[in-house]
């Protein structure tokens, strides 16, 4: 990828030190992925990493914050029996819950570690990388000329200008807060999008005073009014939510030695609030890493929020060019699965090797918010699909409020809707907030992706009773609102 073959300039006084066929550059859940595949037929490949050489995902992301959340469940279903005739009332103890996400973390570290170590030392580098304006990379003292470059450097989290230094150490992100030795008494979080609404959860159901934050009203970036206003109505149930609050001013104060946090807000009202507390959480969202690395210098082209224009969506090759960027750098759907296929297709392109190389199609989307009740997208949602005047859709719906095994459990609180094609009988799409709706989500999921029409999915046996038993009457309401003849059932007959 030289622009200049590897002739050393001024800026760039020291020779190339190796030339590769393959550099990927950033060794978490895409890069290593990248890195194993083409590894199968490329024996000079090389992978540089800054950082812990697991992943975000088992570092920062996905599996501390499920530990988290799974103790934070235990101590709620502990607190909230009652209705059962069970009354207890959980001892927390914040260390030991503390310790536990720490020490289920490094037991799932240690499989990649293992993974890691068994690679050749010298195609691991340990060190930030930059592509030079020759479009060589640098690294540490080396400076490596690569055919092709997998860009796999992740995202980071976003904070607003300034509030690093008002708050201080009062500042949490997701990068910092699992390493808490204590659970904190107070806490403010700072959006409610995937990461704020799951561990503003978690921590108030493990006794912390939380109040959450978000600018718009709205929770996870939810699309559907109908279901974004049930979701905030289930949530609030348990959670302190000021949405629709524009935040002011951040900051602390010394109180007799010790330093508490503060946020002034408007809350949706207009009306001037103070929040004072023990710590901020800040989860307003993640950037790609991607600004400081030189990709323009390989004739990669960013717009204006960062994003490489000319990304393809199944490998993510940039063009004609012979760089790829996948997974969270490319901000395209910052998720794992995303990060993993990615990878993996980009990691099979650079080999050119059609037989081992298997490029998978861009996946269906889909997102859930392992908050309770869970929230859940599937395929297209319902502006883009209100946006295609050619789409003809109706949108069957189900409410969780009554349904029967929903009721038994006692997490009957929720709303399903999905987008059902007229023309097709297929699924667009779908929307939901309530219980098992990760189950629901991947059975919606499969549908979109083996284009299943809403007949095959009914002509599915449903176990009785089942929470499932709710996406039946939510895809029975489809054929009804399709009026297909053979199927038009009383939709209301499950929640017995
Ligand atoms: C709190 C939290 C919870 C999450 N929960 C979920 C979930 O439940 N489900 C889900 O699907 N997704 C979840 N995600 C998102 C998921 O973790 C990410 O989408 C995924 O980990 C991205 O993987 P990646 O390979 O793109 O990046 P990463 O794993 O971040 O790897 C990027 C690597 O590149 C390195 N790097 C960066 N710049 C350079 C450079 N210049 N030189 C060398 N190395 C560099 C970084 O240090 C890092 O090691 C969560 C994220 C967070 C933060
Ligand atoms: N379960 C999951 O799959 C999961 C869990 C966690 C994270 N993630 C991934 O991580 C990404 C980042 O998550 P996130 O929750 O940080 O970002 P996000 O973009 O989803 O949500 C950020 C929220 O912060 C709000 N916000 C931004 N600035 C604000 C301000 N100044 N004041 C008040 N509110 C403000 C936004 O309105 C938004 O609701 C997600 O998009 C997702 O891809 C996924």
């Amino acid at each position: 990828m030289n622009k200049q073959s590897d002739t050393a300039t001024d800026d760039t006084p020291k020779e190339v030190t190796r030339k590769v066929s393959v550099a990927i550059i950033g060794a978490g859940t895409a890069g290593q992925n990248a890195f194993r595949q083409a590894s199968k037929i490329k024996d000079d490949v090389v992978i540089i990493n800054e950082g812990f050489w697991t992943t975000t995902c088992i570092a920062v992301g996905c599996m501390p914050s499920k530990l988290l959340i799974a103790a934070a469940d235990r101590a709620h279903d502990a607190n909230h029996s009652a209705e059962f005739g069970i009354h207890a009332t959980a001892q927390i103890d914040g260390k030991r819950v503390m310790e536990r996400v720490r020490d289920e973390r490094s037991h799932f570290a240690s499989y990649i570690k293992k993974q890691v170590d068994s690679w050749p030392d010298h195609k691991k580098i340990d060190g930030r990388a930059l592509i030079n304006e020759q479009g060589l990379i640098e690294v540490n003292d080396e400076l490596i000329a690569a055919e092709q470059i997998i860009v796999a450097t992740g995202s980071s989290p976003f904070i607003p200008d300034g509030w690093a230094d008002k708050l201080g150490d009062t500042m949490l992100t997701s990068d910092s807060v699992f390493e808490l030795e204590d659970l904190p008494k107070t806490m403010a979080v700072v959006g409610a999008g995937a990461i704020g609404l799951e561990l503003a959860q978690a921590f108030t159901r493990l006794g912390v005073e939380v109040t959450l934050l978000n600018r718009a009203k709205q929770v996870a970036g939810l699309k559907d009014d109908d279901i974004n206003n049930k979701a905030m109505d289930c949530l609030s149930h348990e959670l302190t939510m000021h949405l629709g609050s524009e935040i002011t001013d951040v900051g602390t104060t010394a109180d007799g030695g010790n330093k508490s946090a503060f946020i002034r807000y408007e809350d949706s009202a207009g009306e001037s609030q103070q929040w004072h507390g023990e710590y901020v959480l800040v989860a307003t969202g993640r950037r790609n890493n991607i600004k400081q690395l030189g990709v323009e210098n390989l004739g990669v082209e960013l717009d204006d929020k960062n994003r490489p224009k000319n990304l393809s969506k199944k490998t993510g090759q940039i063009g004609d060019l012979n760089v790829y960027i996948v997974g969270d750098a490319n901000a395209n759907i910052p998720l794992l699965h995303v990060a993993s296929d990615e990878g993996y297709s980009a990691g099979s392109m650079v080999c050119e090797n059609t037989e081992a190389a298997y490029i998978r199609p861009p996946a269906t989307p889909f997102s859930i918010v392992f908050c309770s009740p869970q929230i859940v997208n599937v395929g297209m949602s319902l502006p883009e699909i209100q946006k295609d005047s050619e789409l003809e859709f109706v949108i069957g719906s189900v409410s969780f409020d009554n349904q029967g095994r929903s009721r038994v459990m006692g997490v009957n609180c929720g709303l399903l809707h999905i987008y059902g094609c007229k023309k097709t009988d297929r699924i667009l799409g779908a929307s939901m907030v309530g219980p098992d709706a990760e189950y629901i989500g991947h059975i919606l999921a499969t549908a979109i992706t083996n284009d299943l029409s809403i007949k095959d999915m009914l002509d599915t046996p449903f176990y009785h009773p089942t929470i499932l038993e709710g996406l039946r009457t939510a895809l029975r309401d489809v054929q009804y609102k399709m009026e297909i003849s053979f199927q038009s059932l009383d939709t209301q007959k499950d929640s017995s």
